[in-house]
């Protein structure tokens, strides 16, 4: 059953066409021979993706279809609610009395999944906790599972891994819904924290919404300087890595979210992770050279100006410089010229 739905999944593939909202669409562009194709829905005729809040009411409803992912304590499972012949991504995280690294931020992340509504961001329909509970080696365990918005389409790291790089045009489009959730995310106080590709899914209809918010925080107060050491450090800040170097202890954390996208887009352009030669080791002690001393930028030659300079302004490694979710917003990259708005 399971390697039936992953065939399936991969050979029903569907062009995306351009939506009214903004979406990853098809430039014809020589330069860029690939169409990029996002796997279609299950074609069950009845199916469709549930609009209707709170229509979760027990897991036993949902029925296990296959693995969609793994990751950092947990696996993603695709499953099927009968009652609304609906579609849902099931995140299952183990929930360890003794692990209290696994325990806070899951807990943390139900909190903020319950209070984000937004079309930018994977929406999560129901929270489930099961307590601790003794099992036969007297280790205590549990889990926390929240149902979510199933996306077709995979991760934009799927997607990388299929397509290798993405002309700017669809980079644009990435760009502005990306921007989108986290201007959403940062008005309610919300740092995301770990922007990166497999953080970034799309669905059938070519719409990127972010996810994850295991090492996502409310800003309360200060940056808490102890806490660099979550999320990805690939796609970490300057200030985060080396706090005392660049300032972190005062930094604004939101800023740090916007070097993350920064590094996404470069990524997308090159196909590639862009802040260490291709082939080179990416362990912390090189990513951390790369982030906090690396002084050359990788551009390709054929970028445009304007994604150039959009990039720049992410990847500032003074945050007093870098650029805001605001002001990207209205950067000449995000324009019609890039069928864009
Ligand atoms: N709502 C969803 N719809 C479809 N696929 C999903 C969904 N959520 C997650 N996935 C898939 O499952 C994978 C694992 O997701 P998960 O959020 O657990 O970890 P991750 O972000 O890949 O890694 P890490 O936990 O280290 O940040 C994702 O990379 C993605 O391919």
């Amino acid at each position: 059953m399971t390697l039936v739905i992953r065939e399936r999944r991969h050979k029903q593939a569907l062009s995306l066409s351009l939506p009214k909202s903004p979406s990853i669409s098809i430039p014809s562009h020589s330069d860029f021979p690939h169409q990029i194709h996002v796997p279609a829905l299950l074609t069950s005729p009845s199916s469709h993706v549930d609009s209707s809040p709170g229509i979760i009411k027990d897991l036993s409803d949902l029925e296990k279809l296959s693995v969609l992912g793994h990751g950092n304590g947990g696996t993603v499972y695709k499953v099927y609610h009968n009652s609304s012949r609906s579609f849902y991504a099931l995140k299952v995280l183990r929930l360890n009395e003794n692990d209290l690294g696994i325990r806070k931020p899951a807990t943390l992340e139900a909190e903020i999944l319950k209070r984000v509504d937004s079309p930018y961001i994977v929406r999560c329909h129901a929270v489930f906790e099961n307590g601790y509970s003794n099992n036969n080696d007297g280790d205590k365990g549990g889990d926390i599972r929240f149902v979510m918005e199933y996306m077709e389409g995979g991760s934009l790291h799927d997607v990388l891994r299929e397509h290798h790089r993405l002309p700017e045009e669809v980079i644009c489009v990435l760009a502005r819904r990306v921007l989108e959730g986290l201007g959403y995310l940062h008005g309610m106080n919300i740092v995301h924290r770990d922007i990166k590709p497999s953080n970034l899914l799309v669905n059938e209809k070519g719409e990127v919404k972010i996810a994850d918010f295991g090492v996502s925080h409310v800003v309360e107060g200060r940056f808490e300087g102890n806490e660099y050491d979550a999320g990805t450090c690939a796609y970490m800040s300057p200030e985060r890595i080396d706090p005392e170097r660049w300032g972190g202890e005062n930094a604004d954390e939101f800023a740090g979210d916007v070097w993350s996208m920064g590094v996404v887009m470069l990524e997308c352009l090159l196909g590639y992770f862009p802040l260490i030669g291709a082939g080179q080791r990416a362990d912390w002690a090189t990513l951390m050279c790369a982030i906090c001393f690396g002084e050359k930028l990788e551009m390709p030659e054929k970028a445009s100006p304007e994604f150039q300079n959009f990039v720049r302004r992410c990847l500032e490694k003074n945050w007093r410089k870098r650029a805001t979710v605001l002001e990207l917003l209205h950067h000449p990259f995000l324009t019609p010229k890039f069928r864009c708005s």
